[in-house]
């Protein structure tokens, strides 16, 4: 599987400056690069290709159906190079996304294409937020709001040319309590932060928290969930929740492999295949989901999957149960 991760954040928020010195690490270097720009000068390109030796393709297009649709292709296209060995081998996909792009369809267009989930999974989604315009840019515009929420990690930018960031660290805090963010100037930032896989606890351990419409809705579990219990969970979420589920998240012991915990993730009602970690990433055991979502009832989630689990266990047979 190669790992895709999602840079995101609003116009000139520092996406372009932030891949190419993640990208001047050598460790990183193995990169493979897809810019997604607006408009008919594919400007990003030049810029990191200039300064970088690493891929670059670019998508260029205004409807997100046309983004996304070039998206897909350009990464499917890429990997086909990558397995004809035309190209590097490279270890991961970096995406920059147009600053003006809702980051939501391109999750899902990533996430549902089968051709994408058979070779690649999704390891983070970076937002970026200008620490000189990011609030006011957060209240006047709806898709970076969208950015800020789908988030796993939010990295603050041009702290240098800010004194106060306390309110932009609350604006984002109130849409997206579980992400955790830092601040950067010029993309110095360690890249394992970012990219790296499996930073899942943090997203987890965030505590729920309210504000205007959208919550966090955390759930935690001692005993291992049946495999089919939460396969009907997701199921039954998505039908009630539809769009109002902007993201879930989760590491989850399952009856049939508690050992082996796997990963659950979804972005509105698109459900990631699961994925199967080889161990836990901590000392932690507990089966851990969290959902963010607008106007979800707080207690549907915990009380559906447990009238699920009920339902389950009761209807397995005696010797098993
Ligand atoms: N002072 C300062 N300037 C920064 C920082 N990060 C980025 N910049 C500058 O901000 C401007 C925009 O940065 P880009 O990296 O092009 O931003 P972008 O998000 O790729 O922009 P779009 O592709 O247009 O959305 C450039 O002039 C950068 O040099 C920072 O941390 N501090």
């Amino acid at each position: 599987m190669i790992p895709v991760s999602v840079i995101t954040g609003f116009l000139g928020a520092g996406k372009t400056t932030l891949l190419r010195q993640v990208l001047r690490d050598p460790r990183w270097a193995d990169s493979a690069v897809i810019v997604n720009e607006y408009g008919e000068v594919p400007l990003d390109h030049d810029l990191i290709a200039a300064s970088e030796d690493a891929f670059v393709s670019v998508s260029t297009g205004c409807l997100c159906c046309v983004v996304r649709s070039d998206l897909i292709e350009t990464l499917l296209d890429l990997a086909r190079r990558r397995a004809a060995g035309e190209v590097q081998p490279y270890a991961r996909v970096l995406i920059e996304t147009s600053g003006l792009a809702d980051p939501a369809p391109i999750l899902h267009a990533l996430m549902t294409d089968e051709r994408v989930a058979a070779t690649h999974s999704l390891a983070s989604v970076v937002t970026l937020a200008d620490a000189v315009h990011g609030t006011s840019t957060l209240a006047r515009h709806p898709e970076a709001q969208r950015q800020a929420m789908l988030a796993d990690r939010i990295l603050l930018t041009k702290s240098d040319l800010a004194t106060d960031t306390a309110a932009l660290q609350a604006a984002l805090q109130a849409l997206n309590p579980a992400a955790p963010q830092r601040a950067a100037t010029h993309g110095a930032v360690e890249p394992e932060w970012l990219f790296t896989q499996g930073r899942l606890p943090d997203f987890l351990e965030a505590s729920a928290r309210h504000s205007a419409g959208v919550a966090s809705i955390a759930i935690t579990r001692e005993a291992p969930i049946p495999a089919l219990a939460l396969t009907l969970w997701m199921q039954g979420l998505a039908e009630h929740a539809g769009a109002r589920l902007l993201r879930l998240k989760g590491l989850v012991a399952l009856a049939e492999a508690p050992e082996k915990p796997v990963v659950v993730h979804a972005i509105q009602h698109m459900v990631h295949p699961l994925e199967w970690l080889d161990g836990w990433p901590t000392a932690d055991h507990r089966s851990r989901l969290v959902l963010i979502g607008e106007g979800i009832p707080r207690h549907l989630p915990a009380r559906l999957l447990a009238a699920i689990e009920e339902e389950v266990l009761d209807s397995q047979p005696p010797d098993r149960g």
